[in-house]
This record gives C-alpha cells, sequence and structure tokens, in this order.
C-alpha cells in the first residue's frame, strides 16, 4: 500500500493544539490523518497510538466499545508528555466497514460475541491491515514509538512494518455493563492483554 501525504494544519482540541497531516491510500483512496504534538522527526521514539476508526465510539459516544474512551486517554497522555502522534486510520469495524459492523452488533444483541458475530457474517475476526502506517510514518520521519495499546497482535503488527516499539503502554479505561463481555472476549479470542483486570 502506498500513501500520498496531502496537507498539514493546526488542529486546536480540548487537549491542546495538534498539528494534523492529511493522507490518501492511493490504492482505496481512503483518507488517514496522524495528529502530532511536538518534534517527533527527531529520532528518538515517539509516545504513539495507532486507531482504527470506530464512528460509534469515537464520534457517536457508545459504550458497546472500548474506543473513544482510548482516543481521548491517548490524546491526553500525549498532550501531557508534550510530544507524541496518533495515528488515526480508517478501517472501521476492524476492517469490516461501518455497515457490517451494524449487521454484527445486530448479531451481538441476538447473543454472539464480537468474534463469532464478525465469523457469521463471513469474515475474519479481526480483517485490518497495517502497511499504510509505513509510508505515512517514514514521512514524519519517526523510526521508533512507544506505542498505546493494549493488543500484543497490533504491536507485531506495527513491527512487521519496520517501525521499532520499544515499548507497550496499557491503555486502560473504565468498564461499563455495556461493553463487559466485548472487554471478555478481547480478553479470551484476541489476546488482548487487561493488566491487573480479571
Ligand atoms: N467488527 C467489529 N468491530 C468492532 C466492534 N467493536 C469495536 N470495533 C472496532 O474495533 C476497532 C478497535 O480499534 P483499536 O481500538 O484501534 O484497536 P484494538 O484492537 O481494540 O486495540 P487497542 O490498541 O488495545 O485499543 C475499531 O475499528 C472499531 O470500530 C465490534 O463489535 N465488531
Amino acid at each position: 500500500m502506498s500513501a500520498r501525504y496531502v496537507e498539514s494544519s493546526r488542529l486546536p482540541t480540548a487537549w491542546g493544539d495538534f498539528d494534523m497531516h492529511g493522507f490518501e491510500d492511493v490504492d482505496t483512496n481512503k483518507e488517514h490523518v496522524v495528529l502530532t504534538m511536538g518534534e517527533v522527526g527527531n529520532g528518538e521514539p515517539v509516545l504513539a497510538r495507532v486507531h482504527s476508526e470506530c464512528l460509534t465510539g469515537d464520534a457517536l459516544f457508545s459504550m458497546r466499545c472500548d474506543c473513544g474512551n482510548q482516543l481521548q486517554a491517548a490524546l491526553q497522555a500525549i498532550a501531557e508528555e508534550g510530544r507524541g502522534a496518533l495515528f488515526y486510520l480508517r478501517q472501521e469495524g476492524r476492517g469490516i466497514g461501518l455497515l457490517n459492523k451494524i449487521k454484527a452488533y445486530k448479531l451481538q444483541d441476538a447473543g454472539a460475541d464480537t468474534v463469532e458475530a464478525n465469523e457469521q457474517l463471513g469474515f475474519g475476526a479481526d480483517m485490518r491491515d497495517y502497511s499504510i502506517l509505513k509510508p505515512m510514518f517514514e514521512h514524519l520521519n519517526i523510526q521508533s514509538v512507544r506505542l498505546m495499546t493494549n493488543n500484543p497482535r497490533k504491536v507485531n503488527a506495527i513491527e512487521e512494518q519496520g517501525i521499532d516499539v520499544v515499548e507497550r503502554i496499557p491503555l486502560h479505561t473504565d468498564s461499563n455493563p455495556h461493553n463487559e463481555k466485548y472487554l471478555r472476549t478481547k480478553a479470551g479470542k484476541l489476546g488482548h492483554m487487561f493488566e491487573g483486570r480479571e
């Protein structure tokens, strides 16, 4: 996959002023953004979050998942450090797309877990492709990261793109009655690590 860098601008947020960098995937025309704060291209490992799009959690305040809270926690952590990068990748629904995620939620309403629902729809549990990151990291001159994630498979996928993950930083948020089963399934079937949580 290759990404075309398009433009950068300021993005003031509730957590502080970021720079927003826009990229286009030349194969799929999907538009991705990176928010950076401070000098990230100076060779020092960068506090980073690679976040997959979750319209329902990130923008519509859904309590079915932990996505929105993780997004906010990551921006806050970067702002507190004064330096870091948030890669916002447009791979909604672990890569199956928004409308298929709604179909998956319908199946979950009927009792399936998040993995079974994907499989009942004919998809793998996780259809994401991280290869778009390589040209984005190259453009920003970032070679190594301290990655905020609970997902060891994401760490491996990012390292496969030639990016050095020098540290994995857990990104825990509070659970609620609507996302408890989802978080349990992530730990049980997708390998997520929730240190300190049963
Ligand atoms: N198919 C499907 N996707 C979901 C469901 N709930 C959330 N998602 C998607 O799961 C993805 C979560 O992305 P991330 O938070 O970046 O990654 P993660 O694998 O949860 O790992 P972390 O880095 O620990 O957060 C987003 O694309 C969401 O849209 C669900 O029930 N079914």
